[in-house]
């Protein structure tokens, strides 16, 4: 099982939150397109035994493309690469490129499952995180995309400020009348450098609030898996059979293919990192090299990445991989971290496997960094 990642960076507008790596200036976007044809080409070798089980178009925003762009960056990973049978096929959307044409086209295209960014159904928190879309925009797209697509995801950003517990109650019960198989939420973060961080720094807007985000979070977790939903990672809920395929095979430690500028690439020993500048990016394929920068990761590293993803999803950590793969110094010190944790009911043991409880759940990076090793190897 592995996947391809292609990073679409450009977006209409910049979302006050966001870190992610796109550009405004879309003069680029014909240029871009086959900058990454010809990454996929130029990268084939690398997956030569694999078969890829998912594509996935993320960004930045790949509803900006056209469903022409679209079918030929799909069309390079069918003529690159093995591709199962049935892969899962991702685009990643923005409300406001969703017209009843655009859906009615993507509908045609390879693209079969749909994960659109919605955030909320809030004039003001669309407002006040300067999403290029508004409310009706938000409802409206998901009740058309429902005609054509049955594997559609939503995105939803909690512990906004001034987003009241009651908001987000209405957010989560929209989300589940308009009956989306999957969902995944996210707590605001304020990255460096954005525009929120600044206006938080003025006093133009309150801080985020770390209680108001934990509590949102218990009220997501609550009202989700009532109506049948599976949290199978912190931020990602699904009913039986639309968990994200290519969403597991990261947490499940499979190798991915990155393509475009600032994908990131994993096949089990490395870790390679696309340059994160569309220029350059475009300038170094033009020139047939790969503008990568890769990293060999030790023992250490994968063991630390491996209890930080699975401790995050419903899998956990398993403890005879932990043996197997990494030997006794390694599971001696996690047993050994892990007590104290277990004790303290953040983390139990099922079926050989190490779990983060409920009580946990909301803390489980803090609680995987707690296990990490810094240098045995
Ligand atoms: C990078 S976006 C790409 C997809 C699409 N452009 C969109 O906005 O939905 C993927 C997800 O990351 C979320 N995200 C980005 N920065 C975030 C932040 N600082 N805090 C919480 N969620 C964030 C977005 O809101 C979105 O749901
Ligand atoms: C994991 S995705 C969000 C999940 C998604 N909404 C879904 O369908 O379930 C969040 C973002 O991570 C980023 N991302 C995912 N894989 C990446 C990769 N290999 N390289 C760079 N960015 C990646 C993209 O910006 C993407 O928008
Ligand atoms: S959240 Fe999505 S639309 Fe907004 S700037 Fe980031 S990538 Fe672009």
């Amino acid at each position: 099982m592995s996947g391809i990642y292609i990073h679409i960076p450009f977006c209409k507008q910049a979302c006050h939150y966001c870190d992610f790596h796109f550009s405004t200036n879309m003069g680029k976007k014909e240029a871009m397109v086959l900058a990454l044809i010809k990454e996929l080409e130029l990268r084939k070798d690398e997956f030569k035994e694999e078969v890829v089980q998912t594509i996935y178009l993320g960004g930045g925003t790949p509803s900006v493309l056209n469903t022409a762009e679209i079918d030929q960056i799909i069309e390079a990973v069918y003529s690159n690469y093995t591709v199962l049978g049935a892969p899962e096929i991702t685009l990643e959307a923005n409300p406001d490129d969703l017209s009843k044409e655009k859906i009615e086209e993507l509908a045609k295209s390879p693209i079969n499952r749909l994960s659109i960014g919605i955030q909320s159904f809030f004039e003001e928190d669309l407002k006040m995180m300067n999403r290029a879309h508004n409310s009706k925009e938000a409802e409206d797209c998901i009740v058309l995309a429902k005609n054509y697509f049955d594997n559609i995801s939503i995105d939803l950003i909690y512990g906004i400020p001034g987003m009241n517990n009651d908001r987000w109650i209405s957010n989560i019960e929209k989300a589940l009348d308009y009956g989306v198989p999957h969902i995944s939420s996210y707590a605001l973060t304020v990255e460096p450098k954005t525009a929120l961080k600044a206006f938080i720094d003025k006093g133009l807007i309150p801080t985020v609030d770390d209680e108001l985000a934990e509590v949102h979070f218990h009220i997501l977790v609550e009202k989700l898996e009532a109506a049948g939903f599976i949290n199978y990672e912190i931020s990602n809920f699904g009913k039986p059979g639309y968990f994200s395929r290519n969403n597991t095979a990261y947490w499940q430690g499979k190798k991915y293919l990155g393509i475009g500028p600032s994908a990131h690439s994993y096949d089990v020993i490395r870790r390679g990192w696309n340059i994160n500048n569309n220029a350059k990016y475009i300038k170094a394929i033009a020139q047939n090299e790969l503008p990568i920068e890769v990293e060999v990761l030790s023992k250490t590293d994968r063991y630390n990445e491996y209890i930080m993803t699975g401790l995050r999803t419903i899998w956990g950590v398993s403890l005879e991989r932990i043996k197997t793969e990494f030997g006794q110094k390694f599971y001696a010190y996690l047993a050994q971290q892990a007590h104290k944790k277990i004790e303290d009911g953040l983390l139990y043991i099922e079926k050989d496997h190490l779990l983060v409880s409920k009580k946990g759940k909301f803390l489980s990076d803090g609680i995987a960094a707690d296990l990490f090793l810094v240098n045995l190897s």
